[in-house]
């Protein structure tokens, strides 16, 4: 054998020893335990969609707080453990990012790094609690304008109309984040016309991507309009002004009036020395940005909250009865006649079953269930309740190679068994004594919390990605003055083939309510209910 050969030989031999050593230390994936598989090509992912709220729930129970998924783009942890969450959002927010830029030009929620921290910085004191609860101010009379117009659609002689509520409260969430965002009078609700921004947007969850960016679309041409009329009236560079000429009323608004979230950033540019503070496209970006982020999450969140109001007969008339003792104890009138009464903000806002009916509501079904980050380079997560590995023993910490998908999982982080104790005040039969404590929320075992920044729920996400009108989300003006004159009922008439509608809560980006086969199409995102005026027996007794 010549000397080339031996020399071949061994080099061969090498290359395969070092080949097997790779391949034996080569990390086998994730090591977690999760369902099979699933399709080869899209893996196992869609089926938390296909599954809906008991599968995304489920799973975290029957797997852990961190369970191995497969997407399209390999594998994929679906998280739900409070420590891993804590990490993800919070300590190592840096490494675990998202981003929507293609969609969202210069807004919050698609800039990154150093200038999504300067933007934050600038917007936080826009949204502190006096400025929001300034803002909640224009709530009122959306709420009234929507409980007179459904008021003046049902029958006065005391008998129910079916009538859908999607469009009546998508309608209240429109108006209210329009309003409070841009100083828009929308109107919606008082007017069946709308302009092609509040057309394409205020109607209808959004369905797909296609919808995503045609509605991105429109809002950018309603946010311009908006923008270039409030640059006029702070006496601002009217460069789009002269590009969008905009016609009516208001005019030259005395910089005193201040009242919008765009009023707010406006008032502040108009006082800055520095011309690139705050600039045309990032103001634009923040108004499509907010109009966006608000308007299907508050939807979403007030139509659950009437459902299940709807479906909790007993919760529905303890609410009510609180409103109304409230308004009496705050008037010291014991025969006031509660229908006209005003609902005086901080009264409305310390009824402690209310709040809980309203907390409930957003931890039990966040709008936003399921959120998607990207680890940008391996690391470890670590667990605060130890799951399962691939092998089946505990493990405490998962490592992530560069590039893996999560999804955190707001709607099981919520459920958590390990955190939360019962599921209150809608309980699964309707009949269970109602809580006593003052405080209806769930308490949360042994002290643990979630980094959320609401109520320790992961509803509104935390860390410095966490969503900043968590506080103009309130819905309890909307509620309570709903249920102060009407109720609200699931449907019971059976249609000409004798099926009743029954409502089914699809799982897309949000929460779409359809009517299920065989009485309805199962499709079309409406929420029927048996709407009537209130009678003395639907309160408390
Ligand atoms: C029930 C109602 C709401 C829910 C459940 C909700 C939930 C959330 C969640 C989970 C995020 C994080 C998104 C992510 O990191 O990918 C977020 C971000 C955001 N939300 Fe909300 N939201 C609600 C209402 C609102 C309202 C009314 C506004 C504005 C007036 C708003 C403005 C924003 C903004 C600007 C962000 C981006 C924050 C950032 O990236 O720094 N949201 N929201």
């Amino acid at each position: 054998m010549s000397l080339i050969l031996v020399c071949l030989l061994g080099a061969l031999s090498f290359a395969l020893c070092k080949l097997l050593v790779f391949l034996l230390r080569r990390p086998h994936g994730i090591d977690l335990d999760g369902p099979n598989k699933g399709n080869w090509l899209i893996g196992n992912i869609t089926e938390l969609f296909e599954g809906g709220v008991d599968y995304c729930v489920h799973i975290a129970e029957k797997y852990g707080g961190a369970v191995r998924l497969h997407g399209p783009d390999g594998e994929t942890i679906y998280v739900s453990d409070p420590l891993a969450l804590y990490h993800i959002v919070v300590k190592d927010q840096h490494i675990f990012v998202d981003s929507n830029k293609l969609v969202f030009g210069e807004g919050l929620i698609s800039t990154t790094g150093e200038q999504h921290h300067r933007q934050r910085k600038l917007l936080n004191p826009f949204f502190s609690t006096s400025n929001m609860r300034r803002l909640l101010t224009i709530v009122h009379p959306i709420a009234d304008i929507l409980t007179s117009s459904l008021v003046a659609e049902v029958p006065t002689n005391g008998l129910h109309k079916e009538i859908d509520m999607l469009p009546w409260l998508s309608r209240c969430a429109f108006d209210g984040v329009w309003q409070g965002v841009l100083g828009y009078h929308s109107n919606t609700l008082s007017t069946a016309e709308n302009d092609s921004y509040t057309g394409d947007v205020g109607h209808e969850l959004m369905k797909d991507v296609r919808d995503l960016r045609r509605i991105a679309e429109a809002m950018d041409r309603g946010s311009r309009k908006a923008l270039a009329k409030k640059k006029a009236a702070f006496g601002l560079d009217d460069t789009m002004h002269s590009a969008d000429s905009v016609s009516g009323e208001g005019d030259k608004k005395p910089s005193s009036q201040v009242k919008d979230i765009m009023d707010i950033m406006l008032k502040a540019k108009s006082m800055s020395s520095d011309p690139e503070w705050l600039t045309d496209s990032e103001l634009l970006g923040q108004m499509n940005v907010m109009v966006f982020a608000g308007l299907d999450t508050t939807t979403s969140a007030l139509t659950r909250c009437v459902y299940l109001l709807a479906q909790h007969p007993s919760a529905q008339a303890r609410v009510r009865s609180e409103i109304r003792d409230a308004i009496k104890s705050s008037a010291h009138e014991e025969h006031i006649d509660v229908l006209s009464a005003e609902l005086p903000y901080d009264v409305l806002m310390n009824l402690p079953f209310l709040d809980g009916v309203v907390k409930e509501t957003l931890r039990m079904y966040p709008s936003l269930p399921l959120m998607a980050r990207r680890a940008t380079k391996a690391t470890t997560l670590p667990l605060h309740f130890p799951t399962r590995s691939r092998s089946g023993a505990d493990t405490s910490t998962v490592v992530l190679p560069k590039g893996t998908c999560i999804v955190i999982s707001i709607l099981a982080a919520n459920r958590h068994r390990g955190m939360w104790d019962v599921d209150v005040p809608f309980d699964e039969d309707d009949t269970a004594p109602a809580p006593k404590s003052s405080a209806p929320l769930p308490s949360i075992k042994d002290g643990m919390r979630y980094p959320g920044v609401y109520s320790n729920m992961m509803t509104f996400l935390g860390g410095s990605r966490s969503c900043i009108g968590f506080k103009f989300a309130e819905m309890e003006i909307i509620i309570a003055s709903l249920m102060l004159r009407l109720h609200v009922a699931l449907p019971t008439e059976p249609n000409a083939e004798g099926h009743v509608k029954e409502i089914q809560w699809k799982l897309g980006g949000s929460h779409i309510p359809v009517v299920k086969p065989p009485a309805g199409d199962g499709v079309t995102p409406q929420v029927p209910l048996n709407v009537r005026l209130v009678t003395e027996e639907d309160f408390v007794r």
